[in-house]
């Protein structure tokens, strides 16, 4: 149906001219809305059709007429009812008067009774002994006349006022219409076949291309609606646990450096040279530059001393110091680097090194602890990025990121390490927590934790913990009573547990195709 119109609406247009956009096709509209409308709407469908494609434009006209109401076209056919009135009475002294009852008999109750008043008014009838007599001898059916022409012409002559009138004698109603001006557009072709709206390699080889018209692009369209920005399942695990440190007094350490010396990352936690962690295969060593700065002086010999000969109660590795070692620049293997770091600048005070610059003594060479000797108790928290030269596997990265909490505090126990832990990971939901004795190079005594996996049914290691050995604080300059205590966690783990995600390369965006992977469980260290 829209097709054939679209059809008639172009031959139409091409019987005009080849002059284009000067005639004007006028397509009538439908004057009665309530019978028209799905003409209205396929006719309005087809014009826009082709429009949209610029084979046409077209302008929309409104229009108003009247038609007669069926008592209109009922005084079309018999007058109106004064006309009728006057018609069914006798002349002046001609005849017997016509009685009211006689007249409603003769023309209709509703005639007699609208059309004797009107009558009157005119002056056409006149009273006479018990009835109604003619008062002239021909009248002019004034209003028979005009629906008359309404009825050819839809509208009147005489204006307006007149029309008003006869609507509020409901004689006629006005109808609104529409008629459309159409005219040809620039991609005026008799053709009604939809343009292409890609240009494909069938129509590149077959050729079909060169006669093919194409829909134009709509630059002016909303474009299909992209869907929000969403967190990544990382950064939402990541401000839940800063939620939970920030929630417990915990400050943000800052660990922007991915790359940190030998000495940060090992050689300041008392991480002896010779540690397998630090060999090649665990480690990525940088190549230029290879070599970093030196750290403080002093606090690098006292370093150096207590691997070598020991100190502060240790006897040290005894092993030959190397500043090669040292000096190395890697990619850190964990954030306790920058740990190690804070807690450095933690002791600065409490090193007297302003003091040392008066001439009184180092607070670390006498290793007394007091009050007042400018140590103030510190809740730090990091999450951030370390690198790992492992294997890649469904639950290996050489790169993921490390939850660290350190508390520094005088005269901590390994009870308060296990309290905070107990807190920390219960406010994650993790509630069903072990603890089992460990190594680390830099913590005496050391704690795996373990959780109890609902999913698994069985206990995993979420994490590892620890209270920094002396041999590490104490050449900082940290007083003795000082304990400092600490815990890290992956941040991938209780992602994947969180989100059910088995193959920790989801997370990250790597193809995950490979073959078994896929299903094994989310075991991260
Ligand atoms: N650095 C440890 C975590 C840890 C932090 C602080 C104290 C003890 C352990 C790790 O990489 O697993």
């Amino acid at each position: 149906m829209a097709e054939a119109l679209q059809q008639l609406v172009l031959d139409e247009l091409a019987k005009f001219s080849i002059i284009r956009d000067t005639r004007t096709l006028i397509i009538p509209g439908q004057t009665d809305p309530a019978e028209s409308h799905e003409a209205q709407i396929t006719i309005l469908g087809a014009l826009n059709s082709l429009q949209s494609r610029e084979m046409i434009s077209y302008e929309t006209h409104e229009t108003s007429s009247h038609v007669l109401t069926p008592e209109g076209a009922q005084i079309v056919l018999e007058g109106s009812h004064e006309a009728r009135v006057w018609g069914a009475l006798t002349a002046k002294g001609e005849g017997e008067p016509v009685g009211a009852q006689d007249l409603k008999k003769k023309i209709g109750e509703e005639a007699a009774k609208v059309g004797q008043g009107r009558a009157f008014k005119n002056g056409w009838i006149t009273k006479e002994g018990g009835g109604f007599v003619k008062n002239v001898s021909a009248i002019e059916d004034v209003t028979q006349l005009e629906l008359r022409e309404v009825d050819s012409t839809g509208t009147l002559k005489t204006g307006e006022k007149t029309l008003a009138e006869l609507r509020k004698r409901k004689l006629i109603a006005q109808r609104k219409g529409q008629w459309f001006s159409v005219l040809m557009g620039p991609n005026f072709s008799t053709s009604t076949a939809k343009p292409e709206t890609d240009l494909t390699v069938d129509m590149l080889t077959s050729g079909s291309w060169e006669s093919a018209t194409f829909k134009k692009y709509n630059f002016e369209a909303d474009g299909i609606p992209t869907s929000g920005g969403a967190f990544h399942p990382l950064l939402k695990v990541r401000e839940e646990i800063c939620n939970i440190f920030l929630e417990m007094g915990f400050e943000e350490m800052p660990t922007n450096s991915f790359v940190e010396s030998g000495f940060w990352c090992f050689d300041a936690l008392f991480v002896p040279q010779l540690h397998p962690a630090r060999e090649l295969q665990d480690t990525f060593y940088l190549s230029d530059p290879s070599t970093s700065l030196k750290p403080a002086e002093d606090y690098y010999k006292r370093v150096s001393a207590v691997h070598e000969i020991g100190g502060y109660g240790s006897i040290g590795y005894r092993t030959p110091w190397s500043d090669e070692e040292a000096h190395k620049l890697l990619l850190r293997t964990h954030t306790t680097a920058s740990s190690a770091a804070m807690l450095y600048k933690l002791a600065e005070k409490c090193r007297g090194e302003t003091r040392d610059q008066q001439g009184t003594a180092n607070a670390s060479e006498t290793g007394e602890s007091r009050e007042g000797d400018g140590f103030r108790p510190a809740k730090l928290f990091s999450i951030d990025r370390v690198f790992r030269n492992e294997t890649m596997d469904a639950t290996h990265l050489a790169e993921f990121h490390q939850v660290e909490g350190v508390v520094a505090d005088r005269n901590l126990t390994l009870a308060d390490l296990i309290g905070f832990m107990r807190v920390f990971f219960g406010k994650m939901g993790i509630t069903n927590v072990r603890f089992k004795p460990a190594y680390n190079p830099y913590t005496e005594p050391s704690l795996e934790i373990f959780a109890f996996h609902p999913m698994l049914q069985k206990w995993v290691e979420i994490g590892n913990s620890g209270m920094f050995r002396p041999e590490m604080l104490e050449p900082m300059g940290l007083p003795k009573d000082v304990r400092v205590h600490g815990w890290g966690i992956s941040l991938e783990r209780p992602t994947m547990i969180r989100y059910g995600i088995n193959n920790i390369r989801t997370l990250v965006g790597h193809k995950t195709s490979i073959e078994g992977v896929e299903n094994s469980p989310a075991v991260m260290f």
